[in-house]
C-alpha cells in the first residue's frame, strides 16, 4: 500500500520499494530519525490551506471555543469500523486532557471556513516526557486529529500533520508519539482492545454483544453480577496527600516496561487526581501502616450510539495506569471493576498493554475486533514491542 505523505515522514518506513528487504544491510539503532534543526531552519509561516480555510488557534479556556470543538468531535470524531459508536469526548474531559503542566496553547490548532468562521478541522500536541529503553525524550503526544466528514479525502490531514509538526518544531521539539487504529507506516506496537461488561443487557440490545449459546439474559446477568463493595481493606479515593506516594509507585512500576512515561509528582498531581466524569483514581492505604501499596484508575470516554431507538450514549470507563504491589493486581481490578459498575459505567475497557494481560480473561473481559496500534515521530525502535512492553496510555 502506498503512503504518499508518510513515505515522506521521518517515521520508519516499510523500506525501497523495489521489494527487498532493506534495512538488513545497515545495523537499526535505537533513536532519532532525523537531528534536529536549528530553529531558525523552521518553516516561520504556517502551511498553505485550500482557499476559503483558515487556521486558527482554538483557546480551550474559552467556553463558546470548548463547545465549537466538542460539537466537530462528537458529530465527526473516530467511529467503529461498523459505525455502532461514535466517542463523545466531554468538554470537561478535553480541557483536561490539553492543558497538562508545561502546555503550549498555540498546540491546539483549528481550521475554520473563512465565511461562516465554521470550525471544520482540528489537531492537537500536549508535551510529555517519554521514556524510550533508557532515554528520556520530550515530545508531543499528538491527538483529536478531525476533519468534517464534509471534507474528507481532500488530503487536509497531511496538511493539519504538517502544521502541528512545524509549531513543535518551533518548540524546539523533534519527536512525537500518537496512536491511531489505521495502520500507517510503522507501529512500534499493535494492542487489542478487551471489553467488560457491567451493563450485559444493554450491550445486547445495542448490538454489541449477543447472548452466548445456551445462556439466557437473566444467566447473562448474573454471569456479569458485581459485588456492590470493594473488597480489598484500604481501598479508598485518591487525595491530593498521596500524590508523592503514587509518584513513586508509578515510577517503579513504569520501569519494567520499554516505553512509557516519565511522570513527577506534578504531572501525577494534574493526570491522576479524581476528577468527576472524567478521570477515577483509588489506592490502598494498608489500615496498619498507612502505607500506599497499590494504585488504579479509569477515565470516562462515553460514546454516541449511532441510530439506536432505545440508547443515544455508551457509558465506558477505560482502564488507565494500575499499579499493584501487595494486592494481587486481580483483586485491585476487580475493585475497580466494582467501582464503575457502582458509577453506572455499562463497560469497562482495557487495552492488553502492561500486565493487562494477566487479569483480562479471569474478569471476564472479551478481547475487542479493533486494534490500537502505537507510533512514533522521528524515532526508531531496532524492534516492535509486544503489549506488555508498553506502559503508555494515550487518552
Ligand atoms: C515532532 C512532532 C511530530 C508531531 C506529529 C506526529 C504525527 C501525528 C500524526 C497524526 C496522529 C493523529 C492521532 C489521533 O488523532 C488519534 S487517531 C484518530 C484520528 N481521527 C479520526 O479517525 C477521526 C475521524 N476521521 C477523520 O477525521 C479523518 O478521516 C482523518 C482526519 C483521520 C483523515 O482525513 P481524511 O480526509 O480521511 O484523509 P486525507 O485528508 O485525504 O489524508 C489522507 C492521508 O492521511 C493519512 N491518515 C489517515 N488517518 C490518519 C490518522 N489517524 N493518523 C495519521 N494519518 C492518517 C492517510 O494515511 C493518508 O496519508 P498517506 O497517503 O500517506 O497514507
Ligand atoms: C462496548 C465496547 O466498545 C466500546 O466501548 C467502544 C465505544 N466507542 C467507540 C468509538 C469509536 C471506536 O472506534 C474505533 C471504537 C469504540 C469502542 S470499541 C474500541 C474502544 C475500546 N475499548
Amino acid at each position: 500500500k502506498r503512503h504518499m505523505f508518510w513515505e515522506t515522514q521521518p517515521v520508519g518506513q516499510y523500506n525501497n520499494h523495489d521489494g527487498d528487504k532493506g534495512g538488513g544491510e545497515e545495523e537499526q539503532v535505537d533513536g532519532p530519525i532525523e537531528a534536529p534543526q536549528p530553529l531558525s531552519d523552521v518553516r516561520q509561516e504556517p502551511y498553505n490551506l485550500p482557499s476559503n480555510y483558515e487556521w486558527c488557534t482554538c483557546d480551550i479556556t474559552d467556553e463558546k471555543v470548548m463547545k465549537e470543538v466538542y460539537t466537530l468531535l462528537t458529530n465527526n470524531y473516530v467511529e467503529d469500523d461498523d459505525n455502532m459508536f461514535r466517542f463523545d469526548y466531554s468538554v470537561e474531559f478535553l480541557r483536561w486532557a490539553l492543558n497538562p503542566p508545561g502546555y503550549f496553547p498555540d498546540w491546539h490548532i483549528g481550521v475554520r471556513a473563512k465565511e461562516s468562521k465554521r470550525l471544520v478541522a482540528f489537531i492537537t500536541g500536549v508535551p510529555a516526557h517519554i521514556r524510550a529503553h533508557e532515554k528520556i525524550v520530550l515530545m508531543a503526544e499528538i491527538n483529536f486529529l478531525c476533519v468534517h466528514k464534509k471534507l474528507r479525502s481532500k488530503r487536509l490531514a497531511p496538511v493539519m500533520i504538517k502544521e502541528v509538526t512545524r509549531r513543535v518544531h518551533l518548540r524546539n521539539i523533534w519527536q512525537g508519539a500518537y496512536t491511531a487504529g489505521v495502520v500507517l507506516p510503522t507501529p512500534i506496537a499493535t494492542c487489542q482492545y478487551w471489553h467488560r461488561s457491567l451493563n450485559p443487557k444493554k450491550l445486547i440490545d445495542v448490538g454489541f454483544s449477543r447472548l452466548a449459546p445456551r445462556m439466557t439474559m437473566s444467566r447473562t446477568i448474573k454471569l456479569y453480577r458485581l459485588p456492590n463493595e470493594t473488597v480489598t481493606p484500604g481501598f479508598r479515593v485518591m487525595e491530593r496527600r498521596d500524590v508523592q506516594a503514587v509518584t513513586r509507585l508509578l515510577q517503579g512500576y513504569f520501569s519494567q516496561f520499554t516505553v512509557a512515561p516519565h511522570l513527577v509528582d506534578d504531572d501525577v498531581e494534574y493526570l491522576l487526581l479524581p476528577i468527576e466524569n472524567v478521570v477515577n483514581s483509588y489506592v490502598v492505604d494498608n489500615p496498619n501502616s498507612h502505607e500506599i501499596t497499590d494504585f488504579c484508575s479509569f477515565y470516562t470516554l462515553p460514546s454516541t450510539i449511532i441510530g439506536n431507538e432505545n440508547y443515544s450514549l455508551l457509558k465506558a470507563a477505560y482502564s488507565y495506569y494500575n499499579v499493584a504491589t501487595v494486592t494481587p493486581l486481580l483483586q485491585l481490578m476487580n475493585d475497580a471493576l466494582i467501582m464503575a459498575k457502582l458509577k453506572d459505567y455499562d463497560v469497562f475497557n482495557a487495552l492488553d498493554i502492561m500486565q493487562n494481560e494477566s487479569f483480562l480473561k479471569e474478569l471476564k473481559f472479551g478481547p475487542g475486533d479493533g486494534h490500537l496500534h502505537y507510533y512514533l515521530y522521528n524515532y526508531r525502535l531496532k524492534a516492535p514491542l509486544r503489549p506488555a512492553e508498553l506502559g503508555l496510555v494515550l487518552l
